[in-house]
């Protein structure tokens, strides 16, 4: 099939690319000529496992290419918007005006049978907002909204073979429609029996929503236990690992640390509970402030940690910080607790340098007042502190004996709880977890 793809950033170009492995006939647009230059030399314009080899061998195949140039998508039957919803600034709602702009860009081009299918994370009812203006413009074509699940670091993976794919479709015949095209996108997925969901808009808009803002809550909800065990001298990896024992209620995102962060837990929940209170719901969804407040909290009290373990100050130490990206495997720093944390303790006067495996660039794009460092040896040479804040594997696997012999003073603060702490210790080490002894 042929298809579209508006919005070539961490979501829509894994999305073309994924489709085009998938055997389909795909074209990505974008308004970033940078960008598309990059994709279209085959080369990925960020970090992520297994991208830049599934785009060479789909251009390679001639099955994909990328242009600025909307009029391309002509032809396409299904066109996917995958735009950016940022945080508005200075407010919680989501910035809509890239859907628009992409939605209104759509209309001359569309031919009656087409469907045009949001991926973008939207508040709920804008399907319903949006979906008019493809009837005032007398295209023909459909609209259909079908979220998306895909983790960074697992992105290729996550929308080849997703766990569930979420349809919400308009009533009626064009419903029909816009299902039968996306069943034929997603055929392969749908023929190794992933269960699929098909709804009405608005539910399809909350499943996504739902989705991140339970997420959000599970890790707060640990992190929360985490403060608790700070002040009990409880172990919050020992809890996690037994409350995880309980099958409803399961381990994963239980692990109690600095918190989440990228381009999307923060700001989807700040938007929905934007969204409730538009509605007139927003008691509702009033506990999700308080998840924001206690993922916040996590960085300072890190940083608070730092100090103490320094004897009450940060100022003039060299301190190691060991991650920058927001989680591993990834180089987005788009609200990553770890640059926060490195912006911190330079902010108090430490001497911070900071190093990552994938995310010095973007990094130092944001920041460019921090110091960096190629590599680990570099980072640890002379610290006063080390501060791992990206639980990356090669940090994970960090050999104690080795850092203790390029550290100044030998103290580790784990803001992951990912370390073995009784090997640390024995190797001589004063270590510090979060929310465990
Ligand atoms: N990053 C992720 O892992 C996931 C993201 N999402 C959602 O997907 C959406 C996109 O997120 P990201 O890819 O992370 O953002 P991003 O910022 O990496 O990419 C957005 C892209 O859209 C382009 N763009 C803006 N206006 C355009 C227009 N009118 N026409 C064509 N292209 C245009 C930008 O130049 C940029 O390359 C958001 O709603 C996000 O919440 C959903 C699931 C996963
Ligand atoms: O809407 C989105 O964009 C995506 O947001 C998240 O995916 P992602 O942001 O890639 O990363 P996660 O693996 O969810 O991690 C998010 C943050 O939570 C943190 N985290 C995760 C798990 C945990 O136990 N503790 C914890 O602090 C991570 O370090 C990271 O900073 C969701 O997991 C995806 O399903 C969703 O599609």
């Amino acid at each position: 099939m042929r298809i579209s793809v508006l919005g070539c950033g961490y979501l829509g170009a894994v999305h073309a690319v994924s489709l085009a492995a998938l055997g389909h006939d795909v074209v990505g647009v974008d308004v970033d000529a940078q960008k598309i230059a990059q994709l279209a030399a085959g080369r990925s314009p960020f970090y992520e496992p297994g991208l830049e080899s599934a785009l060479q061998h789909a251009l390679g195949a001639g099955r994909l290419a990328f242009t600025t140039d909307v009029a391309a998508v002509r032809g396409a039957r299904v066109h996917f918007i995958a735009v950016g919803t940022p945080q508005k600034r200075g407010e919680s709602a989501a910035d809509l005006s890239f859907v628009d702009a992409a939605v209104d860009s759509l209309l001359p081009h569309l031919n009656a049978g087409d469907v045009v299918v949001g991926k973008s994370t939207v508040p709920v009812g804008t399907a319903a907002r949006l979906a008019p203006r493809l009837e005032t413009a007398r295209t023909g074509a459909v609209l259909a909204w079908n979220p998306e699940f895909l983790r960074e670091g697992y992105a290729v993976n996550d929308t080849i073979a997703p766990d569930r794919i979420v349809y919400g479709l308009p009533s009626g015949e064009a419903g029909v429609r816009a299902r039968r095209a996306l069943d034929e996108v997603y055929a392969v997925a749908i023929g190794n029996d992933t269960p699929v969901v098909a709804t009405d808009y608005a539910t399809a808009e909350l499943v996504k929503a739902a989705a991140n803002a339970f997420l959000a809550t599970k890790i707060s909800f640990i992190n929360a236990m985490a403060e608790i065990a700070e002040v009990t001298g409880a172990d919050v990896t020992q809890l996690a690992d037994a409350l995880g024992f309980d099958q409803r209620i399961g381990r994963r995102f239980l692990n109690a640390g600095v918190g989440f962060g990228g381009g999307c837990l923060p700001k989807d929940i700040r938007a929905f509970t934007a969204r409730a209170e538009e509605l007139g719901r927003g008691d509702s969804l009033a506990f999700l402030r308080e998840m924001d407040s206690i993922n916040l909290r996590r960085r300072s009290r890190l940083v608070e940690l730092v100090a103490e373990a320094l004897g009450g100050s940060v100022y003039e130490k060299k301190i190691a910080v060991l991650g920058l990206a927001f989680k591993p495997d990834s180089d987005d720093v788009r609200d990553s607790p770890a640059l926060d944390i490195a912006v911190q303790l330079k902010g108090l006067g430490a001497d911070v340098v900071a190093t990552d495996p994938q995310a010095v660039e973007t990094s130092r794009r944001l920041h460019p007042q921090l110091e960096y460092a190629a590599g680990l040896e570099e980072a640890l040479d002379g610290a006063d502190a080390v501060v791992l804040v990206t639980e990356w594997k090669q940090f994970r696997e960090l050999d104690p004996a080795w850092a203790r012999g390029l550290v100044g003073t030998p103290l580790i603060v784990d803001g992951r709880n990912t370390l073995d702490a009784d090997r640390w210790r024995a190797a001589g080490w004063t270590y510090r977890g979060f929310g465990r002894p």
